[in-house]
């Protein structure tokens, strides 16, 4: 029964799972926070990964290990393999002018053009999450910091490297060997300067960087990034200080994978499932056999962790909108449910437009939230908690009118992240959406993904082409539609007023 690690390296925190390679049974788990803010120093992901391994037992015993993780972040590295600033994460808005130039320049001072090329290119219309638009504000607003920049990885990128034993030379037993980066198609697909879809080096794999983007973007491209793995591709080895004291060498290490690709391998998501994610993001996610190019910026086309495409809508506003609920209305989160619960459909007119931390999607760096309707009748707790909740859920609601333009069949919707676990959620979502909505049990599916890839990779290490295991399928409920046109028809009529 060998033992594999599925990794998340969130937002807000790092979770483990241990799970056994044949059968996908759970035997352990751990977690540790992150630090709340939109830039943090990498080291603390690394803490949280150490304390995370601690309370998930330790990771001696495990075969082979995969690491998700939070898209676009960017990690600038030195000559030395020293973290040159604080990461600058997805939802940091600061490049946003940055993503508007670029767009321009692509374009030859055409918008429409631009957005397009990028499309056409890279999959997505550049909006401040994603990297290439931070090298470009680095490369402008901290000159001294961006020429130093030796190497350009992302969040999930960097763990795994420090997993294998690189950093510093005073802080890692194999020292800074840049070359030893390594990513996977999913997570590359995110930064602005790689083309899944390109004809790729590997027998059956394609993608390439675009360096004349990153030229574009940062004025040089003389930097590292990180190689690309296959989706069964092993990167390496675990240092054995930190992971697989049974295995020979150290335990097997996964290409890893963007958060919303594991998410999508550990629920065993085919086409005609949607994926609704509500983590500090909020996403709305459908694999698909190819990318489309959606010049409108409303969907992005990244790949998946299996060598198919992942096309999705991202808001910057989701669970934390109901954490701000909460902190107004000091209540737990069963309370806060229970308030949204006791106020009816549409909370009487009462419509919070949520873009609390400016918005994605629409594509909106500067907004700030806004209520609307607000009368003595709708002065209440429950109506706010309503209101909150369902805010929430109407930016997704038109990611997924979003995805249904790019033609992507909706057969099963799944409900996953913190915010799923709230019954108010989970009910209203079926009135916002109009729609049966499956919850899956309660879990970690982006660590989950990261295990199942771990376990993939181990499999392909004895028996070469090798599937990705056949691990049951999260079991789930499935809530009946109870569709309320009137929610989406509220907020439809003020949202642009934000
Ligand atoms: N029962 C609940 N109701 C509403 N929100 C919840 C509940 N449980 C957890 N959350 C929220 O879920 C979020 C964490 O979800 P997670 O998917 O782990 O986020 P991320 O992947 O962005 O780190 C937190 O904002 C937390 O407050
Ligand atoms: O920016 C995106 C995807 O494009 C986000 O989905 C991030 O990947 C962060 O995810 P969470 O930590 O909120 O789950």
């Amino acid at each position: 029964m060998p033992l594999v690690a599925g990794v998340d390296t969130s937002t807000q925190s790092c979770k483990i799972v241990v799970r056994d390679a044949d059968t996908g049974a759970l035997v352990r788990s751990g977690s540790a926070k992150h630090p709340d803010g939109t830039a943090i120093h990498p080291d603390h992901w690394w803490d949280a990964f150490l304390a995370a391994a601690r309370e998930a037992g330790g990771l001696d015993d495990v075969a082979a290990l995969a690491v998700g993780g939070q898209q676009h972040g960017l990690v600038a590295l030195d000559a030395e393999g020293r973290v040159i600033r604080d990461a600058i994460l997805w939802n940091d808005t600061r490049s946003a002018q940055a993503a508007e130039d670029l767009i321009h320049e692509l374009g030859d001072g055409d918008r429409e053009t631009g957005a397009q090329r990028w499309a056409d290119s890279t999959g997505s219309v550049l909006v401040a999450s994603l990297t290439i638009t931070k090298l470009r504000w680095l490369r402008d607003a901290e000159p001294d910091h961006a020429a130093r920049v030796a190497a350009v990885a992302l969040p999930h990128d960097w763990l795994s490297w420090r997993i294998a034993g690189y950093g510093p030379a005073d802080e890692s037993p194999l020292g800074p060997d840049l070359d030893a980066l390594f990513t996977d198609r999913s997570d590359a697909s995110g930064t602005g300067y790689y083309d899944a879809e390109a004809p790729g080096d590997d027998e059956g794999t394609t993608g390439a960087y675009r360096r004349d983007l990153l030229r574009l973007g940062f004025g040089r491209d003389d930097v590292a990034l990180p190689r690309v793995l296959a989706p069964a591709e092993s990167g390496g080895v675990a240092h054995p200080s930190v992971a697989g004291g049974a295995v020979d060498g150290g335990a097997l290490l996964g290409p890893g994978t963007g958060d919303n690709a594991g998410a999508a391998l550990g629920l065993g998501m085919q086409p005609g499932d949607i994926a609704i994610s509500l983590g500090t993001s909020g996403v709305v996610s459908a694999v698909a056999p190819r990318r489309t190019a959606d010049g409108s910026g409303a969907i992005n086309g990244f790949a998946d962790a299996t060598g198919n495409a992942l096309m999705l809508a991202v808001t910057l506003n989701a669970a934390r909108v109901l954490d701000a609920a909460r902190s107004v209305l000091g209540a737990s989160f069963d309370e806060l449910a229970d308030l949204a619960l006791a106020a009816p459909p549409g909370s009487d007119g009462l419509v919070l437009v949520p873009y609390l931390e400016g918005e994605r999607t629409p594509n909106r760096p500067d907004a700030t939230g806004t209520l609307h309707g607000i009368r003595l009748a709708t002065s209440t707790r429950e109506h706010l908690a309503r209101a909150y909740t369902e805010g929430m859920l109407c930016g997704l609601a038109d990611g997924l009118d979003a995805l249904r333009a790019q033609e992507v069949p909706v057969e099963r919707v799944l409900l996953i992240g913190g915010a799923a676990q709230s019954p108010a959620v989970q009910q209203v979502a079926t009135q916002v959406f109009g729609l049966p909505i499956s919850i899956p049990e309660p879990g970690e599916y982006v660590a989950d993904g990261a295990a199942r890839q771990a376990a993939w990779v181990l499999a392909a290490a004895e028996a070469p082409g090798a599937g990705a295991p056949a691990w049951s399928a999260a079991v789930s409920r499935t809530l009946d539609a109870d569709p309320r046109p009137v929610v989406r028809e509220q907020y439809a009529a003020v949202r642009d007023l934000a």
